[in-house]
């Protein structure tokens, strides 16, 4: 448990409710590490790929070893004819994150995992599809165009930003892409992850696991955060506006999404680590506005309320500077967190016991029930 925030209370805060070696969450008090490596450390030597490769399979991979995972997943892009009817019939209006938990239950109709020997295929599958999922539903609702889903770019970050915008994306884009999916991906017992171990724990099948975290990381309390601190800033005019606005909504007790954590005491240090490239990303597309606003919101969110940016704030101001529309952020949160959901199934199954906690109850005594003629 982390020796850093005071934890107690409710949502089972402060209670260990299991063992995991994939990752640690503010362990000094802010510190984030994937099997042993420090967060900033990947971010900045290793690539999306390689960390994935890591925490799926316990070690960072050699040369030769990344070459034959990125070629594995590179061929696993394309989508079956069933999904793609499916995602074809999905509306338009539609939030995408539930595109990707329909696209997800799908796959698993289509290509079920039979036993649990299958695992790491069934996740890998996942996640070379659901970039190609997501993006295929996009383009076919919003622009009507059926795209080709198996590109030859080199990383997942970079497919992503192809398919949606069918060109690739710049140097600094792909870069930011893999260096948000690397922050993104493993986070101990979030809400999230706890879903998809409990789901786990009643033995059941890897795309059920993945399809209920999808649904626990939609809320605007976890992983729709990214959504809804892109709505906050949008309209924020300058520093002084942002200022008014965050003030009126603290007198209105309000949550401001994108601020504060669960665990971290005073401060994420996935945020440092986006604020820097949202702020090469503003430079690079001569508009700084978003990036100033934002900066302006996490000093007076601290000044006022000692809450600090968690991993979405910066990625709001990130991902609209690379085009990407607001509401594909959470569904990139996915295609990267399948990692650490996936791992973490499979560290659920290697030493399982269902997860079944009890609950004090509160209720009416016992009573009889009442003929209901008489009641
Ligand atoms: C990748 C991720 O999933 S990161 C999380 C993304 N979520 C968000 O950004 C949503 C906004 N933040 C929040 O709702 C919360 O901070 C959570 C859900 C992340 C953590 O919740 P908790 O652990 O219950 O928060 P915590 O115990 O630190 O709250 C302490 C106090 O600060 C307040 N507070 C916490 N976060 C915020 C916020 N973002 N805005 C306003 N007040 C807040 C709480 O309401 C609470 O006040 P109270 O004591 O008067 O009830
Ligand atoms: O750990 C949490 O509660 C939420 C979070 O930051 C994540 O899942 O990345």
């Amino acid at each position: 448990m982390s020796e850093g925030k005071k934890l107690s209370g409710a949502g089972l805060r402060g209670q260990s409710a299991g063992e995991t070696a994939l990752s640690t969450v503010g362990v000094s008090g802010s510190g984030l590490t994937y099997r042993g490596y420090d967060v900033k450390d990947l971010g900045e030597n290793a690539t999306f790929e390689e960390v994935a490769y890591l925490i799926l399979y316990g070690e960072l991979p050699t040369q030769a070893q990344l070459d034959a995972y990125k070629t594995k997943l590179k061929g696993l892009r394309g989508l079956p004819q069933a999904l793609k009817e499916v995602l074809e019939r999905i509306p338009a209006e539609t939030h995408p994150m539930d595109v990707m938990r329909t696209g997800c239950s799908m796959l698993g109709n289509l290509e079920a995992e039979h036993n649990f020997s299958e695992q790491s295929e069934i996740t890998d599958r996942l996640l070379a599809a659901f970039p190609s999922i997501i993006c295929y539903w996009y383009r076919f609702s919003h622009d009507g165009v059926r795209i080709d889903t198996e590109t030859d770019d080199d990383q997942i970050g970079a497919h992503f930003l192809h398919l949606l915008h069918g060109k690739a994306p710049s140097e600094l884009h792909a870069k930011v892409m893999d260096v948000s999916l690397i922050l993104y991906a493993e986070h101990e017992f979030n809400a999230s992850t706890f879903t998809a171990r409990v789901c786990a724990s009643t033995l059941s099948d890897m795309h059920s696991c993945v399809t209920g975290a999808i649904g626990s990381l939609r809320g605007p309390l976890h992983g729709g955060a990214n959504e809804a601190a892109m709505e906050l800033i949008q309209d924020m005019k300058d520093e002084a506006d942002a200022r008014d606005i965050l003030m009126g909504k603290l007198e209105r007790k309000d949550k401001i999404m994108g601020f504060g954590h669960a665990i971290y005491r005073d401060s994420d240090p996935r945020n440092a680590i986006i604020k820097e490239w949202s702020e090469k990303l503003a430079a690079a597309n001569g508009d700084d506005r978003l990036y100033r606003v934002s900066v302006a919101c996490e000093a007076l969110m601290w000044e006022q309320k000692k809450l600090f940016c968690n991993a979405d704030f910066f990625h709001a101001s990130a991902y609209h500077y690379m085009d990407i529309p607001t509401k594909l952020f959470t569904p990139i949160f996915v295609c990267s967190r399948v990692t650490g959901w996936a791992a973490h199934v499979m560290e659920q199954r290697s030493n399982n016991r269902i997860i079944r906690p009890s609950a004090d109850y509160v209720g009416v005594a016992p009573r009889k029930v009442v003929p209901i003629a008489n009641r």
